[in-house]
C-alpha cells in the first residue's frame, strides 16, 4: 500500500476584494464590477523531518502576502487581444477595441497581471505561480504539486493545478 500527503489551506482571511471585467464569447465585454474573492490552496509532497508536507505557517504567510497584492485593486490583463492596457507614470488607460469603450485608473489602484483574461481560473494560476516562487525562496526547495482554487462568488470557483515536470 502506498501513502500520499497533502495540506489544505482554506481560511476565512485568505480573501481579497478586487474589481475586474472579462470578455467571453469572443467579443462580449462585461461591465466593470467587483468580487470578494476567496482563495484556498492544497500542496502535496513527501513528509519532512517534522512530518510536515510544508509548514502551515509558511504557506499561510506567503499566501497572505499574495492576496494583499490583489486586495483593493483593479485587476487588468496584460495580453488580452481586445483589451488594450497602457500604463504611464500616473495612470493606466484601458480601451476595449471593438467598441472604443475607455477607462482611466490611477496607476496605484491597478495590478496588471500576465494573463489574457482575468478569469478565476487564470487568477488561480497566477496565485499558484507566485506561491510556488515565494515558497521556493523561503524554504530552499521546490513544491512539485499545488492546487489553487479562487472563489469569485460563493461557490463559483476556478481551479488551477501546477505540477513540476
Ligand atoms: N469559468 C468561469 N466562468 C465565469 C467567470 C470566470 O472567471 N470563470 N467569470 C464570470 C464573471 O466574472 C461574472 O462576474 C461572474 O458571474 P456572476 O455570478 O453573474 O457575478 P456576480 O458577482 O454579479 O453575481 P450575481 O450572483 O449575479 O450577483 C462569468 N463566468
Amino acid at each position: 500500500m502506498s501513502e500520499t500527503y497533502r495540506i489544505r489551506l482554506d481560511k476565512e482571511h485568505h480573501v481579497f476584494a478586487a474589481a475586474h471585467f472579462i470578455t467571453f464569447a469572443g467579443d462580449i465585454c462585461e461591465r466593470l464590477h467587483g468580487h470578494n474573492y476567496r482563495v484556498a490552496v492544497e500542496i502535496a509532497g513527501p513528509l519532512d523531518e517534522n512530518s510536515y508536507v510544508i509548514d502551515f505557517i509558511a504557506a499561510r504567510d506567503e499566501l497572505h502576502a499574495i492576496t494583499d497584492q490583489l486586495d483593493h485593486r483593479m485587476l487588468l490583463p496584460d495580453s488580452h487581444p481586445l483589451i488594450k492596457v497602457v500604463p504611464d507614470e500616473k495612470e493606466v488607460r484601458v480601451t476595449f477595441t471593438p467598441d472604443g469603450r475607455r477607462w482611466i485608473f490611477p496607476l496605484g489602484d491597478c495590478l496588471i497581471l500576465p494573463v489574457p483574461n482575468t478569469t478565476a481560473e487564470l487568477l488561480a494560476r497566477w496565485i499558484g505561480e507566485q506561491l510556488r516562487t515565494r515558497l521556493a525562496a523561503r524554504l530552499g526547495w521546490q513544491i512539485d504539486w499545488l492546487q489553487v482554487a479562487v472563489d469569485e462568488n460563493h461557490g463559483q470557483i476556478g481551479i488551477c493545478e501546477l505540477t513540476s515536470k
